[in-house]
């Protein structure tokens, strides 16, 4: 590993030795000559904490001398996983502490488990943003992370009869010690109460009288870079009761009432939404999406304030990322601070207020673009409400300049929606609010400016841009897959690549080299073990290493046609049901793997993961079929196991109905593991495409242009006899729960396919059968596995972040010094 600078803290075995016994007896008070696993977890991470302290020091020690302009990334959402090995590898200290740690006779791999996931996130979007603050710590931006600490994550799924149950994931049982709470960051977060008007030197203002303030305390997470010794914060806030609220209950002498009081003050940060779907009007969420904006914003003005005077500078040294619609509350905040505390008058603010913000949409669907109802405005944060209505009929005007007295579209855009539940539209703010708006990928930015925000585009193109996201190589290949690391520094001669991952690029040449491909192989094979014990483990249910593992990973939606998958997987074992014995020796033996977590609510959803259960209880359990087919369902999939499961996986499924991924990620991830994708032409798929070429992956579907027309024939189309088989099959209780299933089954037929499952059948068996073939010829497959992961550099989350970084923050590198 490269060798980086000590600070005092020195990083030989030996003194790291020292470091974690030391911790054993004062951090974690136990004998230094008998702890368990956990134990020394414990006190290993709080020798990383300690290193990674005094790098922190230093790097916010450096943004302070040099005071540049900074990023504030806001984002309800951070799925930050384990922490251990990611910030021991970006320290360069692997070797080091697994020798440590073997001289005190622990195993690195096994102390490493110990650890429980950071989930404060559902999917996507939050692992997004964990990525993104690996690599903008990474690339030395001068960047701050601001969330939520949640006391629960995203529930445990527990499977009981293959149905899903949610247990609630109190994470921070045994303590965090990646985290410091910082007892002398508060702010004091105001809610309901009553707006008053005041006269100042002759200037009438607007006062905002509370009904309720909560304290926000600051819990920081330093994130250290990799090959660097910045070290960038995120910094999570938690809700206790302020300390005036005792007061009154005292007075009134009624102790019960008080504690009850303290306690419900907590609730606002205690649990994260399990939905990633819309969640019209919970005013819980809302004050959870206002509680964490004031804080940050009031955190991010005292530090421009400790420096700054003239607010004209504000945007030169503040540039603020909306990740999704979810913290643009925001902007009515700095609207709400610029006026009515730092009187800057109302031009001056929205002039200021739309210098700073940019705003991210993760979403293509536009039904699921959050709208707040105007009733729980006003109670909860009427002074917003008020700015809002201001900030409305501003635009209403500009529009009409560009547009005349187009009512529909005057209707269509504006920002507060009239009708049964008056709401506010909170992304057409945001639209008209920041001076970039951006898309994940080409193809949902297309989507965007073509369909989705079309009014908005066509009257401010220059506003949109597209930023196709990225996943980290420091987590995606360096943690999870430390054998294909160490070949690919190896067969590239160099490690940088970890850090410019465009080196990948190498790899091309050596794609059919014979001994590449058995080190290739080898290691491929070492992951897959490593998978199928972790199946056994779970399932009970061995699988042989010689059979394609299959995977799809991923939160279980409809969209995503995780059904799609089961019904081709129906197809199979039917196929080999009815194959005559001999021809069962052509049969390409496969493991499909699927995982995911479906919303608490999401009912369709939860049937999908019953559905799976029941063809798998099935299936596994026919010993006609034997090996040649296996279907398990790896339950709790979270960061971890993605980290487990990726780097063993053979083909991975990214099937989507064209134009419903805004991105996708989980196939960049494999994409750099050489796991070769079978995949519709959706999302960032589109440009995996552009960079490996399709010979190198297995595609089908309708494309986005034609789902339009293919919906509109609805059930005319002609679905092949297959699709309506296996439906079938399933609908008459072939396994089982019949009328469990119907509902599901009416969702894939005639008219209600909406997702064009029958209509993508024919082509997704044939991309099957394509990916059967080609795995038979190992040369053919270990070259398409190099050549993608030689072409993945693009989807490194560094791209993103420097496009990001040039195009939309306008913020450079402010290295500290070693
Ligand atoms: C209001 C509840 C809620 C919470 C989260 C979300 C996220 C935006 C959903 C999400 O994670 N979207 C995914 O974001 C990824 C990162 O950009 C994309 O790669 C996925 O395509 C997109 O589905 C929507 C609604």
């Amino acid at each position: 590993m490269f060798e980086l600078m000590d600070g005092f803290l020195k990083n030989d075995p030996l003194s790291l030795q020292k470091d974690i016994l030391d911790h054993v007896e004062y951090t974690v008070a136990r004998s230094r000559f008998s702890f368990d696993d956990f134990e020394a977890y414990q006190a290993l991470s709080h020798c990383i904490r300690d290193r990674l302290i005094e790098r922190w020091h230093d790097t916010q020690l450096h943004f302070k001398r040099k005071d540049p302009k900074r990023v504030y990334f806001l984002s309800l959402e951070y799925l930050m996983g384990r922490s251990l090995s990611n910030s021991i590898i970006n320290l360069g200290i692997r070797d080091q502490c697994a020798d440590a740690l073997s001289q005190l006779g622990f195993e690195f791999e096994v102390v490493a488990e110990q650890e429980g996931d950071a989930a404060l996130g559902n999917g996507g979007l939050a692992r997004l943003s964990a990525c993104q603050m690996d690599s903008l710590a990474t690339m030395d931006f001068p960047a701050w992370g601001y969330g939520l600490r949640y006391q629960y994550g995203l529930f445990r799924q527990v499977i009981l009869d293959g149905f899903q149950h949610e247990q609630p994931d109190y994470w921070l049982n045994f303590g965090n010690p990646w985290e410091i709470e910082r007892v002398h960051v508060t702010y004091p977060v105001k809610f309901y109460g009553t707006v008053e008007e005041e006269i100042l030197n002759g200037e009438k203002y607007k006062i905002w009288i509370p009904g309720e303030t909560i304290e926000a305390v600051a819990y920081d997470n330093p994130i250290p870079g990799y090959g660097t010794r910045n070290t960038i914060t995120l910094r999570l806030w938690a809700a206790k009761p302020s300390n005036q609220h005792d007061m009154e209950a005292y007075n009134t002498g009624d102790y019960i009432d008080a504690v009850v009081n303290r306690q419900r003050a907590e609730t606002i940060s205690s649990i994260l939404y399990p939905d990633d779907r819309s969640h019209q009007g919970k005013e819980l969420r809302l004050k959870q999406q206002y509680f964490f904006v004031s804080a940050s914003l009031q955190d991010i003005i005292r530090r421009f304030k400790d420096v700054h005077k003239d607010f004209n500078k504000f945007p030169d040294k503040v540039a603020l990322q909306l990740n999704d619609i979810h913290p643009a509350l925001a902007i009515p905040e700095v609207m709400r601070v610029f006026v009515d505390e730092e009187h800057l008058g109302w031009n001056k603010a929205f002039d200021l207020t739309c210098k700073i913000f940019s705003f991210t949409t993760h979403t293509v669907q536009a039904e699921a673009l959050e709208k707040i109802p105007v009733d729980l405005l006003e109670s909860l944060l009427p002074r917003h409400l008020q700015i809002i209505y201001d900030i409305n009929s501003y635009f209403m005007e500009e529009l009409k300049k560009r547009i005349g007295l187009d009512y529909n579209r005057l209707a269509r855009m504006s920002i507060v929606e009239e009708g049964a539940v008056k709401s506010i539209r909170v992304a057409n703010l945001s639209l008209f609010c920041s001076h970039t708006v951006n898309g994940v990928s080409k193809l949902h930015s297309e989507l965007l400016q073509t369909r989705v925000f079309k009014d908005f585009y066509e009257l401010w193109p220059e506003k949109f841009q597209y930023k196709t996201n990225g996943v980290t190589q420091r987590r995606w290949i360096v943690v999870s897959n430390p054998n294909l690391c160490a070949l690919i520094s190896k067969w590239l001669g160099t490690e940088s690549w970890i850090r410019d991952i465009d080196l990948l690029i190498g790899l091309r040449e050596y794609a059919t080299d014979i001994s590449l491909h058995q080190e290739w192989q080898m290691v491929r094979r070492v992951n897959k073990m490593r998978l199928a014990e972790y199946i056994e483990a779970t399932s009970g249910l061995k699988v042989s290493l010689d059979a394609m593992f299959d995977v799809q990973i991923k939160r279980i939606h409809q969209y995503k046609r995780q059904l799609l998958n089961i019904l081709g997987i129906i197809h199979r074992y039917d196929c080999i049901k009815n194959m005559a014995k001999d021809d069962r020796r052509k049969v390409v033996p496969r493991v499909c793997i699927i995982g995911g977590k479906a919303a608490p609510g999401y009912e369709m959803a939860k049937k999908m993961i019953k559905l799976c259960h029941a063809v798998a209880e099935k299936i596994n359990n026919d010993s006609d079929v034997g090996d040649l087919l296996k279907l398990v369902f790896i339950p709790d999939y979270n960061v971890s196991v993605a980290e487990l499961v990726i780097p063993g996986a053979d083909l991975s499924q990214h099937i989507s109905t064209a134009g419903h991924e805004a991105s996708g990620t989980g196939s960049m991830k494999f994409l750099m593991n050489g796991c070769l994708l079978l995949a519709t032409a959706d999302g960032s798929t589109v440009e995996i495409i552009e960079e490996i070429g399709e010979d190198n992956m297995f595609l089908f579907g309708a494309k986005v242009h034609e789902v339009p027309t293919l919906r509109e024939k609805g059930s005319t189309i002609k679905v092949p006899l297959q699709f309506a088989r296996v439906v079938r099959m399933v609908r008459d209780g072939y396994f089982g729960f019949q009328d469990y299933f119907k509902s599901l089954c009416d969702t894939v037929e005639g008219n209600s396919d909406y997702y064009l499952l029958g209509a993508d059948f024919g082509s997704y068996l044939e991309a099957q059968a394509a990916a059967d073939k080609a795995f038979v010829d190992q040369e053919k497959w270990t070259r398409m596995s190099i050549l993608s992961t030689a072409g993945s550099g693009r989807f490194s989350s560094d791209r993103t972040i420097q496009d990001y970084a040039e195009k939309t923050w306008g913020i450079e590198p402010c290295r500290c010094p070693l």
